[in-house]
C-alpha cells in the first residue's frame, strides 16, 4: 500500500461538477489529514517529465563556472538562478525574529550537499525575479525547454490544482487561481551528488533537513532513488517512496495559515539512501538523486487573510492578514 494518500485527477478532464468535486474533496480530506498525498494524472506527460530529468542531469554535469554564470543573487527572496554545493541551507527555525547570526549558525549546523536552479516565469513583471540563464552556447535548447516545462506546470497549477484546492474548501473554484495571476511560482531542479557516504553516516553532511515548505503548496517530481520522507501524525518519518507517473504534493506554511490551520504543512526532509558498497577500489557511496519540485507561491502584492469558509463564529480567525512577498521574503532570507 502507498504510504501517502492517492489522488487520481484522471476524471478532472470530464469537466463534470461532480467528478470535479469528488477528487477536490479526496484532495482536501489528504490536505487536512496528512498534508501530503501521490497525484496521479496529473495531465504531464510522462514522456515531458522524462525529458526534463535528462535536461537536469546536463545541466548539472556542466563546469561549475559555466553554471556560475546564472549564479543566484545573495538576497534569498530573489530566487532565481543557479546555488552551487551548500550555498543554500533549508532551515527550521522556531522564530525569525532573532538575530541573524542564530540563523547562519542553523544553516552550518549539518550542511545540506546539494546545487538547484531556480526558474519562474520569464519576463517577470518585477526585474529582480528575471529568470538567470547560463548561455546558450554551453547548453543549446535547456532554456525553451525549461520553459516549456515550467507552463506545463503552471497549467496544472492554474486549470487543475488550485481550482480543486478552492472547491474542497468550498470557496469558488477561482478563489486560490486569482491570488496566483502572475506567478512567482518557481521550478527548481535540484541535484543531490553522488558522495562518500561515511560523513553522512557520521552525521556531519545531509540531503535536505527536516523542514515544511514556505507557500502555497508544492508538487515534486522525483527520480527513482528514494529518499524522501515525510513526517507522520506519530512523529516518525516515512518514506515517500517514488511511484512512477506520481508527483508527490504537500501543503505549505502560507496555506496552512490563509485556511486558518485546517489544511496541515507537514515535515519532511530528504535522507540519504543505502549506501554503495564498490569492491575495494572505492570507500561506500551513495548514489545521486535529482528531483524538480515546483513551489506554488502567490503574487507577491497579494494580502493574505483567511479564506472565508475557514472561519466562523465556532472557529476564530487565528491569524493577522499578512503581505504574501513579506512572508515569503521572511522565510526565503533565512536560507542563504
Ligand atoms: O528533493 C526532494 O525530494 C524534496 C526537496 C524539498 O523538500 C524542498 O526543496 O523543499
Ligand atoms: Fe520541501
Amino acid at each position: 500500500m502507498a504510504s501517502l494518500p492517492v489522488i487520481d485527477f484522471a476524471r478532472w478532464d470530464s469537466g463534470k461538477a461532480d467528478d470535479r468535486a469528488t477528487i477536490a474533496r479526496a484532495l482536501v480530506d489528504a490536505c487536512k489529514n496528512v498534508g501530503f498525498a501521490y497525484i496521479i494524472s496529473t495531465g504531464i506527460p510522462q514522456e515531458e517529465v522524462t525529458r526534463m530529468f535528462d535536461w537536469t542531469a546536463k545541466f548539472f554535469a556542466l563546469p561549475e563556472e559555466t553554471k556560475l554564470l546564472a549564479r543566484h543573487p545573495p538576497e534569498g527572496w530573489k530566487h532565481r538562478g543557479y546555488s552551487r554545493l551548500g550555498a543554500e541551507q533549508v532551515i527550521q527555525p522556531k522564530t525569525y525574529d532573532s538575530d541573524p547570526s542564530k540563523l547562519a549558525a542553523l544553516r552550518r549546523a549539518v550542511p545540506d550537499l546539494k546545487e538547484s536552479i531556480e526558474i519562474g516565469l520569464e519576463d517577470p513583471p518585477r526585474p529582480a525575479l528575471q529568470n538567470l540563464w547560463v548561455p546558450e552556447d554551453d547548453i543549446p535548447g535547456f532554456r525553451a525547454a525549461a520553459v516549456a516545462f515550467y507552463d506545463l506546470c503552471r497549467d496544472f497549477q492554474t486549470n487543475k490544482l488550485l481550482p480543486a484546492i478552492s472547491i474542497g474548501l468550498g470557496v469558488d473554484s477561482d478563489y486560490l487561481v486569482k491570488y496566483h495571476t502572475y506567478e512567482d511560482s518557481q521550478l527548481r531542479l535540484l541535484h543531490y551528488p553522488e558522495a562518500p557516504a561515511a560523513p553522512f553516516a557520521k552525521g556531519e553532511l545531509g540531503r535536505v533537513r527536516a523542514h515544511t515548505d514556505y507557500g502555497t503548496c508544492t508538487f515534486l517530481f522525483q527520480d527513482d532513488v528514494g529518499g524522501l520522507e515525510v513526517e507522520s501524525a506519530s512523529g516518525e518519518f516515512v518514506a515517500a517512496t517514488p511511484m512512477p507517473g506520481a508527483v508527490v504534493f504537500n501543503v505549505g506554511d502560507l496555506l496552512m495559515r490563509w485556511s486558518n490551520d485546517t489544511l496541515k504543512s507537514t515535515k519532511h526532509r530528504v535522507c540519504p539512501p543505502p549506501a554503495i558498497e564498490s569492491g575495494n577500489r572505492h570507500d561506500a557511496f551513495i548514489p545521486r538523486r535529482y528531483s524538480i519540485p515546483y513551489f506554488i507561491v502567490p503574487d507577491f502584492d497579494k494580502e493574505i487573510d483567511c479564506i472565508p469558509s475557514c472561519f466562523g463564529p465556532d472557529k476564530p480567525k487565528k491569524y493577522e492578514p499578512v503581505n504574501a512577498g513579506d512572508y515569503m521574503a521572511m522565510r526565503l532570507n533565512g536560507s542563504y
